[in-house]
């Protein structure tokens, strides 16, 4: 079994989510240019950022401030226009190896013809040296790590969105990557789903070594996850507000937005935010 996956499932509580001081991704001078009917739209201007290995940075900000197109430049989907995104020491020119993004649309990272298990098998499909039951026992490791054991055979259309959600994360997880990006993953199911979920992916974050780019509408969402909150300005866009984020772990869904830090941090992000907002109108 992966030692990491192991450790998730067998020990009570350790808490390790503390971010290195090693850069696992650099972003250099970043500009990004969309051309709409004829005119240039200036997204980011000359954005430079560092992401430490195993941190949890959630990135927020106005509606339309580029926060999606950040990550899909991130993740190779998109091109900047100028600058470089550096991950793990290369430029990244296409979808690095890796680093996988996890859809806001689940339905997008899973197949519906195919079964739960069979969809998590994808993820490792490459590994072909490995014996069909080693990669099978593999795979019930991370249904049980995303709580959908014994849904094995069911199909996606058979499973809520949250378990559907569940099942893009297990698959996107199995590949080991070093990082995890994550666009408004949990903004199409319901207000409890939806902190089930966030209690999901802090316990795979406190446990397993893992670097998480996070991108939320929500700034209570973005304070109660991470250990980092980037706060994106309007276009041309940079960042507005880096903010540590000094709660402490276990992260508790009520307790932990009781915490009077909790309450300064998300204030202070949403009131810049609600500010720029309201520039505009
Ligand atoms: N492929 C594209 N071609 C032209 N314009 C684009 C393209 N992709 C994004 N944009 C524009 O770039 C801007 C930033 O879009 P993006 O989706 O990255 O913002 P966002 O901060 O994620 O938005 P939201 O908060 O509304 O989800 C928007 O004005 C959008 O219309």
């Amino acid at each position: 079994m992966n030692r990491a996956l192991a450790d998730v499932q067998s020990l009570p509580y350790i808490p390790t989510p503390q971010a290195s001081k090693e850069t696992i991704l650099e972003i250099k001078g970043l500009s990004k240019q969309f051309t709409v009917k004829g005119k240039a739209l200036q997204i980011f201007d000359t954005l430079s950022v560092s992401i430490q290995t195993n941190s949890f940075v959630s990135i927020i900000g106005p509606s339309g401030c580029g926060k999606s197109t950040l990550l899909k430049m991130i993740s190779g989907l998109e091109s900047p226009t100028n600058g470089e995104i550096i991950f793990e020491g290369k430029l990244v020119s296409g979808a690095p190896k890796g680093m996988i993004y996890v859809f806001q649309q689940y339905t997008k990272s899973i197949f519906p013809w195919k079964t739960v298990i069979e969809n998590v098998e994808f993820g490792i499909k490459n590994m072909t040296k490995m014996p069909k039951k080693e990669r099978r026992e593999k795979c019930g490791e991370y249904l049980k790590l995303v709580g959908l054991e014994g849904y094995d055979e069911h199909y996606p259309s058979q499973l809520s969105g949250g378990m559907q959600q569940r099942l893009a994360i297990a698959r996107a997880l199995i590949c080991e990557p070093r990082v995890i990006l994550m666009d408004e993953p949990f903004s199409a199911v319901d207000a409890m789903t939806r902190a089930k979920l966030q209690q999901l992916i802090m316990k795979i974050w406190e446990q397993i070594p893992i670097t998480i780019l996070f991108v939320t509408h929500d700034v209570e969402e973005a304070v109660f996850l991470s250990n980092r909150v980037l706060s994106l300005r309007k276009s041309p866009g940079g960042i507005e507000n880096d903010l540590q984020i000094d709660l402490s772990h276990p992260r508790h869904p009520i307790e932990t937005r009781e915490d009077q830090k909790f309450v300064d941090y998300s204030q202070r992000l949403f009131a810049n935010i609600f500010q720029q907002e309201a520039d505009v109108t």
